[in-house]
């Protein structure tokens, strides 16, 4: 008789990629789901985590984080990473001490497949693949953000609305829609806040019909202090892919459009959602921030690039404005490849072998523009400069998940910070095998150099800045985490009273060898000094994608504000399906879509 570990290691729960018996719950053998990315699905507290170093008297506050995290085996076994369940972090810290709360967004997606016990909705962002009996349900897992928005968490994903929880509890209170002023169906991930207005600006794109459709539509709002609806803006991309992440400056808003294309037949047949087209151009679009028209937005665009995130955003004198971000230089998202008529000018770049560096680019929103049509956009008009741009500088960091001090959003600013990729450090292959996420080894900061500080540098000489400086624009200050460690994305942590950059940075470090995680604390300022604190999880959780720290004093005077009787009352969420919902109801002579 075959011994119960062997009898384990011999099922498969898939046959021809499809899960075959979905009342068993066993997920796929595939790197998907394995090492630290092996299913979690913790949700629970944990009291007076274990610490090591001490945690400084002055932070009291909650880190927020959220990963993807799939609940059942999902409908395909060759499922990728950012088709997980989000399931959010929040580390509360005070006087020295921290505690850990996890639990799962409850969207749509989660009540539906949990009455079920089975996973229902199949292909990332392809609602060809679903279910039948899901149809018309917002897809969204709510897994790639959570923000703190006047008293609730805001847990976000690109192609869905944004659900709404109790900082406190992590309960869902249910989607919002700001009480009907946001009725999309797609809305973004990174929502910017204005530190000087209290204003959230935010976007969404596939934005036009029920954000499934490949729509070239992209919506921008502002949303203020108030929580009132003060802007709102239609506009047209050149095609339907992927604008992830955003910048404002004082006076406008640039998206950043990268070439991972939709593709409807492609979709209806059961394939990616998104293609790499490693013959398209990187896209910016700059629009106004205040009353904005549909022909106010200018595109501009550069040689083929794949967008990581956003540090900074700011105006120069001239009014031009600046834009950092790291560009890498293929396909970072290697599990949407080109299209097999698509032909990369130079072979597959694999992941690993990608430069990322921190770009500058130096956009004049007062450029000379033409309106132009596009094979993706139809017979809308598309905005386009008439020149391209070029990098104006570019540091070689090699690292992603920039963050900023956020007060200094819309600002000039001298520091950012990245989980850096150094492949010259030792990494310890035998105990960890392929490090999952990428190898981010390091924490990095980096202080722009005086020159490169409220400037921006210059295009025409860019190239030979670059060689003086052998690829630095500032210091450089790098925390190798060891050869069986790396980190996810870093958050900073402001000291009361303190300059920009002046506080912690606080990140999640990932023990490859040992399946477990720590969460890790920093001066902002010496991070090769190594962490003032490491507070031990007890448990693995998954590679998350971005987090925020939310000041304790917030959550409380939000929490009065938010109570029965306070002077804002309790959140409203959606009461009503979202248009497209509707729509899809009436053709199906339905009543609605959520049972
Ligand atoms: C890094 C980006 C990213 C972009 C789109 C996604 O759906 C996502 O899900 C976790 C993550
Ligand atoms: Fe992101």
């Amino acid at each position: 008789m075959a011994h119960i570990h062997e009898l384990a290691a011999e099922i498969s729960n898939y046959a021809n990629n499809r899960l075959t018996d979905p009342s068993k719950v066993r997920f796929p053998r595939t790197p998907v789901f394995a090492s630290m990315n092996k299913p979690s699905r913790f949700e629970g507290d944990v009291f007076d985590l274990e610490i090591s170093g001490t945690i400084p008297a002055d932070i009291d506050g909650t880190f927020f984080r959220v990963q993807p995290d799939h609940r059942f085996p999902p409908l395909f076994e060759d499922d990728i990473h950012f088709n997980g369940d989000g399931s959010v972090t929040a580390v509360r810290i005070s006087g020295g001490h921290a505690d850990l709360k996890q639990r799962y967004v409850h969207t749509d997606r989660y009540v539906h497949e949990t009455r079920a016990r089975r996973s229902l909705f199949g292909r990332y962002r392809n609602p060809w693949t679903d279910n039948e009996s899901v149809k018309g349900v917002i897809r969204t897992a709510s897994n790639t953000n959570v923000v703190f928005w006047r008293g609730v968490l805001l847990a976000l994903k690109e192609d869905g609305p944004p659900f709404a929880m109790d900082p406190v509890t992590l309960e869902t209170l249910g989607r919002y829609d700001f009480e009907g002023q946001i009725l999309s169906p797609t809305f973004t991930a990174h929502p910017k806040f204005d530190p000087d207005t209290g204003e959230m600006v935010c976007f969404a794109y596939e934005a036009g019909g029920d954000g499934s459709d490949c729509s070239v539509d992209v919506a921008v709002w502002t949303i203020d202090r108030d929580g009132k609806k003060t802007e709102e803006c239609w506009y047209k991309a050149p095609f339907a892919g992927m604008i992830h992440d955003c910048g404002i400056s004082k006076n406008w808003l640039v998206l950043a459009l990268t070439p991972i294309k939709m593709d409807l037949e492609r979709m209806k047949r059961g394939g990616n959602k998104f293609a790499w087209d490693p013959n398209e151009d990187q896209w910016y679009a700059v629009v106004p921030r205040r009353g904005g028209k549909s022909e106010d937005i200018t595109w501009f665009r550069a040689d083929n690039g794949f967008h990581g995130h956003v540090a900074g955003c700011y105006e120069l004198p001239s009014g031009e404005v600046v834009f950092d971000l790291t560009v890498a230089d293929g396909n970072v998202f290697f599990w949407f490849p080109p299209d097999e008529n698509v032909t990369p000018p130079d072979g597959f770049a694999k992941r690993n072998r990608l430069t990322s560096p921190t770009v500058r680019w130096v956009f004049d929103p007062k450029a000379k523009k033409s309106a132009i049509r596009t094979p993706g956009a139809g017979d809308a008009d598309v905005w386009v400069a008439d020149e391209r741009v070029k990098p104006a500088l570019t540091w070689l960091t090699n690292g992603e998940f920039s963050r900023i001090d956020d007060r200094f959003v819309t600002k000039p600013y001298r520091h950012f910070w990245q989980a850096v990729v150094d492949p010259s450090r030792p990494y310890d292959f035998e105990k960890c095998g392929p490090p999952a996420g990428g190898l981010f080894n390091c924490l990095g900061h980096y202080t722009w150099s005086e020159e490169h500080y409220h400037a921006g540098g210059s295009v025409q000489n860019g190239a030979a800045e670059q060689r003086d400086l052998k690829g630095k624009f500032g210091l450089e200050d790098v925390y190798f985490a060891g050869p069986t460690m790396t980190f996810q994305e870093p958050t900073f942590i402001p000291r009361e009273g303190g300059a920009e950059g002046e506080g912690y940075l606080i990140a999640l470090l990932n023990h490859l060898d040992e399946l477990r995680n720590d969460v890790v604390i920093f001066d902002a300022q010496h991070l090769a000094k190594g962490p003032l604190a490491v507070i031990h999880l007890p448990l693995k959780l998954k590679l998350g994608l971005h987090g925020n720290w939310v000041d304790h004093r917030d959550i409380d005077a939000w929490k009065q504000r938010r109570a029965e009787g306070g002077d804002v009352g309790p959140l409203k969420v959606a009461t009503e399906p979202l248009p497209w919902q509707k729509k899809l109801a009436q053709q199906n002579g339905t009543n609605g879509t959520r049972a």
